[in-house]
């Protein structure tokens, strides 16, 4: 499976604790990440991550074109509910592809737990068969 995984800065240790608990399931999926997010958790964790550009220059929108094609099959974005952000807008926009492509989104470590546990156990099968479809 293709994961997104996105922290804004006040989030981006808890995300980088969070893939190193959950690493053994991580390594067998494809990480993508954007910039700064993704150069933390490459140094944390040695895993191989596809990094966009930092989210304020563009990394969100690009994450969402790849949702957009559906390519993209878990988004974990650890937003900061409470510093704005310069480029709300594109975080907004994020979201609701998520919701217009029905992509499971865990915006904090509760769900993203919940979600990567359902991802081991095999509850995410269903977006190999939007993929068969699809090809
Ligand atoms: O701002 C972000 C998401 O909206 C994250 O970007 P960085 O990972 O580059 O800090």
């Amino acid at each position: 499976m293709k994961i997104a995984l996105i922290a804004h800065d006040k989030k981006k240790t808890d995300l980088v604790q969070f893939v190193l608990a959950y690493k053994p399931i991580f390594k067998d999926h494809e990480l993508f990440a954007t910039g700064t997010t993704g150069l933390r958790i490459q140094e944390a964790s040695g895993l191989s991550i596809h990094r966009f550009q930092s989210g304020p220059l563009g990394g969100d929108q690009e994450i969402g074109a790849l949702i957009a094609k559906n390519q993209m099959d878990i988004v974990i974005f650890f937003r900061d509910p409470l510093t704005a952000q310069p480029h709300e807008p594109d975080i907004t926009a994020l979201i609701r592809l998520c919701d217009v492509y029905s992509i499971p989104l865990a915006t904090n470590m509760g769900t993203a737990e919940i979600l990567i546990r359902g991802l081991e156990r095999g509850d995410l099968e269903w977006r190999e068969v939007i993929h068969s479809k699809n090809n």
